[in-house]
């Protein structure tokens, strides 16, 4: 069964900005889906639209065999939604919050304060969950939001970026969760994240979004199977001195692709190891000497570079955050 289902979904604002441009997607139901791509790149407006919180320019769209623009209710009651920005009642604190939520969704009293006190360990704000949420952190509404989105247990959840900002250790706890809620309960995810490593280690099927179009799609494995089979990854002193790298590069033996970024060049060839003596000679021999030169198996990195042009700029965690003074007045 399909739990995702689009066809041309498209959305522009104005006739300039086509934040989504012609989109079919097909999430098989249990999935991990991972959606790829730099900020602007139509992930939010994606997931806004097949959330029925934003109207498509063109297109269709089913969640849950349900058509998001015929009946956008239904759709509603079957997915969780996370989303970057976070309206949260700030006078309730998490604990009542996350229970009146558990509540609304029919949940009977007793069930609701368990779900809330489970959902807040998980995203570790068990010893905030009495205080008022305007005393929290960013981060630590962000998780609050999260756990809002599995209360009612849903068979498809959306998130959108759910580990920016997060610490390392929060974001492999919200991993856990999602891998157990998906391998146990068969809940279904549709998740865009700029993290590659994220999509890498959670994501059944990963889709690259560029320009509010999916410029790849598959397997994490499949998608490095196409790369093939070593990438040999160089830095020049100069875009000048990488461009003559390049060239001399695409001649030599055995490379089947080479690709510049700025004062970056990839070389894609089957056996690395072997090759890197002589292409330093060939490097030097053409007046452009290598600063630095790394050889690895390929990464989603490599894919993504591949796809769009360009690497994802997927700036590793950002700095934990503090937590939050109580703030009771
Ligand atoms: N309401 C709007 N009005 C005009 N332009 C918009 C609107 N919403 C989004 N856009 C534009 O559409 C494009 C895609 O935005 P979108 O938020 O979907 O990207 P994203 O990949 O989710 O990025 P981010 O990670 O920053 O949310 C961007 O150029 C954005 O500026």
């Amino acid at each position: 069964m399909l739990a995702i289902e689009a066809t041309g979904l498209t959305k522009h604002f104005g006739p300039e900005i086509r934040a989504v441009d012609g989109i079919d997607l097909r999430v098989e139901a249990g999935q991990i889906f991972g959606f790829l791509g730099q900020n602007g790149s139509g992930k939010t407006t994606t997931v806004r639209m097949l959330t029925t919180l934003l109207r498509p320019t063109a297109g269709t769209a089913r969640v849950a065999g349900v058509d998001v623009l015929a009946n956008p209710a239904e759709v509603r009651r079957r997915v969780g939604v996370a989303l970057q920005e976070v309206g949260l009642d700030e006078l309730q604190t998490g604990r009542e919050l996350l229970t009146l939520q558990g509540r609304l969704f029919g949940l009977p009293a007793k069930e609701a304060r368990e779900v809330a006190a489970r959902l807040l360990e998980v995203v570790t704000l068990t010893e905030a969950a009495d205080r008022p949420i305007r005393g929290y952190s960013g981060g630590m509404k962000r998780r609050l939001d999260l756990a809002c989105a599995l209360v009612h247990g849903p068979e498809i959840v959306f998130l959108d970026e759910p580990t920016t900002g997060l610490d390392p250790v929060t974001r492999d706890a919200v991993w856990q969760y999602v891998l157990e809620l998906n391998r146990e309960r068969g809940v279904t995810f549709f998740l865009t994240t700029q993290y590659l490593e994220e999509a890498d280690r959670l994501a059944d099927t990963v889709a690259i979004m560029d320009r509010g179009r999916i410029v790849a799609e598959g397997s994490p494995a499949e998608l490095k199977a196409t790369i093939g089979t070593d990438v040999v990854t160089l830095t020049f002193g100069s875009e000048a001195d990488a461009g003559r790298a390049a060239a001399a590069l695409n001649l030599f033996e055995g490379v089947q692709r080479v690709l510049t970024a700025g004062s970056e060049v990839a070389v894609y060839l089957p056996n690395g190891a072997a090759a890197v003596a002589a292409i330093v000679r060939l490097l030097d021999e053409a007046g452009a000497p290598a600063r630095t030169l790394v050889l690895k198996q390929p990464t989603l990195d490599d894919v993504f570079l591949r796809a769009t042009g360009h690497h994802l700029d997927d700036g590793s965690p950002r700095a934990a955050e503090a937590a939050a003074p109580g703030g009771t007045r």
